[in-house]
């Protein structure tokens, strides 16, 4: 039995609208991305779609499946900063970031460090807009969270990550990686096959559905379908060659600005 990560968010819907729910060897806990964090890191979970970020703080132990992450070139529509003022007026002055997410909160501090060149304060919080606001002047939301504060349309400065970053880097970003502990490899590296094999189908039966998903997007949150299908048409859940080297920079810059303590070395898994 592998216990796997399950986030919720729309944006995974690719990977787990067709994982079969009561396979004898799969068992879902589900989580935010930073519950998975940690649960992998404690192991109480064997394998999830885990923060970039944590991959980086774990890569001596962990393994990245092929060809799986969740990423795009340019705009990602769900990882948002709002803002009562432009961003490059944020010197000094407050933000609150989600708890739900590692890999957009060091995302957001290589931006605003790194390319404009101003040092704010930061909160950590749940992802709630409205408390943000009243306790900061800017607030980092990912996944539905931020998909259902940038609906209500509020009035501020809403800056799309995925999108910042390749206005400065001309690189694609990547949000999240599955990832297992290479210790599993061991003693059960044909189980994690399976599942593998189980998460590659899954994903392929959905790209190929995904007038399903859009459908079950639009009864979860709202929205047009026209919207929806645009939203996914962002996403890239492989992993090539050009995606790594938009993760290999992002790690660069968190190594650069002290946000890992080493640089990563990607090893993945199968071998080819
Ligand atoms: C695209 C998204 O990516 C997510 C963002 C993550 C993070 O910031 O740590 C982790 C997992 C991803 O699935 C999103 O939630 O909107």
């Amino acid at each position: 039995m592998i216990r796997i990560g399950h986030n919720p968010n729309t944006n995974m819907l690719p990977m787990f609208y067709y994982l079969e729910k009561e396979h004898p060897l799969l068992e879902s806990v589900t989580a935010e991305p930073t519950g998975h964090n940690a649960m992998l890191a404690e192991g109480r979970i064997d394998m999830a779609p885990i923060s970039a970020f944590s991959y980086g703080e774990h890569w001596k132990d962990y393994a990245i499946l092929r060809n799986l992450s969740v990423s795009t070139n340019g705009r990602v529509g769900s990882i948002l900063l709002f803002s009562k003022v432009p961003i490059g007026d944020l010197e000094g002055l407050t933000i609150a970031l989600t708890n739900a997410s590692a890999t957009s909160v060091n995302l957001t501090k290589i931006l605003l460090h790194h390319y404009y060149g101003v040092t704010p304060g930061y909160l950590t919080m749940p992802a709630n807009l409205p408390e943000m606001f009243a306790k900061a002047d800017a607030a980092l939301l990912i996944g539905d969270a931020a998909i259902q504060a940038a609906l209500l349309r509020p009035e501020c400065y809403i800056y799309d990550l995925g999108e910042e970053w390749h206005k400065h880097t001309g690189c694609s970003m990547t949000y999240a990686v599955w990832a297992f502990p290479k210790s599993l490899l061991a003693e059960r590296e044909e189980e994690i096959m399976r599942i593998y094999d189980l998460l590659l189908e899954a994903k392929a039966k959905a790209l190929g559905n995904m007038d399903d998903i859009l459908r079950t997007c639009q009864m979860m949150l709202g929205g047009s379908l026209e919207y929806w299908r645009d939203y996914f048409a962002q996403f890239n859940y492989g992993l090539d060659h050009d995606l790594v080297l938009g993760l290999e920079k992002y790690y660069n810059q968190c190594f650069e600005l002290n946000l890992l303590p080493s640089r990563p070395v990607l090893e993945f898994w199968p071998k080819e």
